[in-house]
């Protein structure tokens, strides 16, 4: 059956609907062993810093990447609204990057010598082919959401019932872990679920192919930080 046919018949969204069929994938990305680390209070320092380290450089990157989806979505949306949700998205990444250079100096990491590893300079490469105007706002729109609700679930559950974070990572994981961000995060997955109940067959194979693309690229990103464990 149809992904729209499906989702027609038990009201719920594309978006659910993948997250039923791919579970598996999506919790190798959101239950990773350097965040279950992380919760249990496992979690060897070398490998955290190396994760920060990186997901700089990768917040850099992510930057023009959701610009690139404000610009998709002035041209393309149906919905004046999407404009002022990734815009917001936008603006808080500013504090984000200033977070980062904070954060980095409190664990003695010189951001400027930082070299970005196999998996980071591929899943930036993916972001920097997303940006191109060829690809459909619903594509782009789609990707966007599974980035952020990646992050979001996966430090959820770091400071979550039961956790053991430690003191000093549990500011990294409030700041996807929090409520605002849950919220904001469902805004997205709304935008993209409208988004895939009117697109054509052919967009909703893309959009699929690409949500499974960014869940490998995650998978990966979290591994380049076991090499310290
Ligand atoms: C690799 C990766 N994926 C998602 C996020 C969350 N988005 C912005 O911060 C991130 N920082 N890094």
């Amino acid at each position: 059956m149809e992904e729209q046919a499906k989702c027609e018949e038990k009201k719920i969204g594309v978006i659910e609907t993948w997250l039923r069929k791919h579970r598996l994938l999506f919790q190798g990305a959101t239950r990773h062993p350097l965040i279950l680390s992380i919760r249990d209070g496992s979690i060897n320092i070398a490998s955290f810093k190396s994760w920060l380290a990186q997901d700089y450089l990768f917040v850099r990157a992510f930057v023009p990447f959701v610009a690139s989806v404000l610009i998709k979505a002035w041209k393309e949306s149906d919905e004046s609204g999407d404009m002022e949700v990734i815009l917001g998205g936008v603006a808080s990444l500013e504090d984000e990057l200033s977070w980062f250079k904070r954060e980095s100096s409190k664990w003695g990491i010189s951001l400027s010598e930082v070299v970005p590893q196999q998996a980071n300079k591929k899943y930036c490469g993916l972001l920097e082919s997303l940006m191109s105007p060829d690809v459909e706002y619903t594509v782009a729109i789609t990707a966007f959401w599974v980035i952020e609700a990646v992050y979001q679930e996966s430090f959820a559950h770091c400071i979550g019932e039961g956790s053991k974070t430690p003191q000093e990572l549990k500011e990294t994981c409030e700041r996807w872990g929090n409520e605002a961000f849950a919220k904001y995060c469902q805004s997205l997955q709304n935008i993209a679920n409208r988004r895939l109940q009117n697109a054509s067959d052919e967009e909703l194979k893309k959009a699929e192919v690409m949500f499974l693309n960014v869940l490998e690229y995650e998978v990966d990103f979290w591994n380049m930080s076991r090499g310290n464990v």
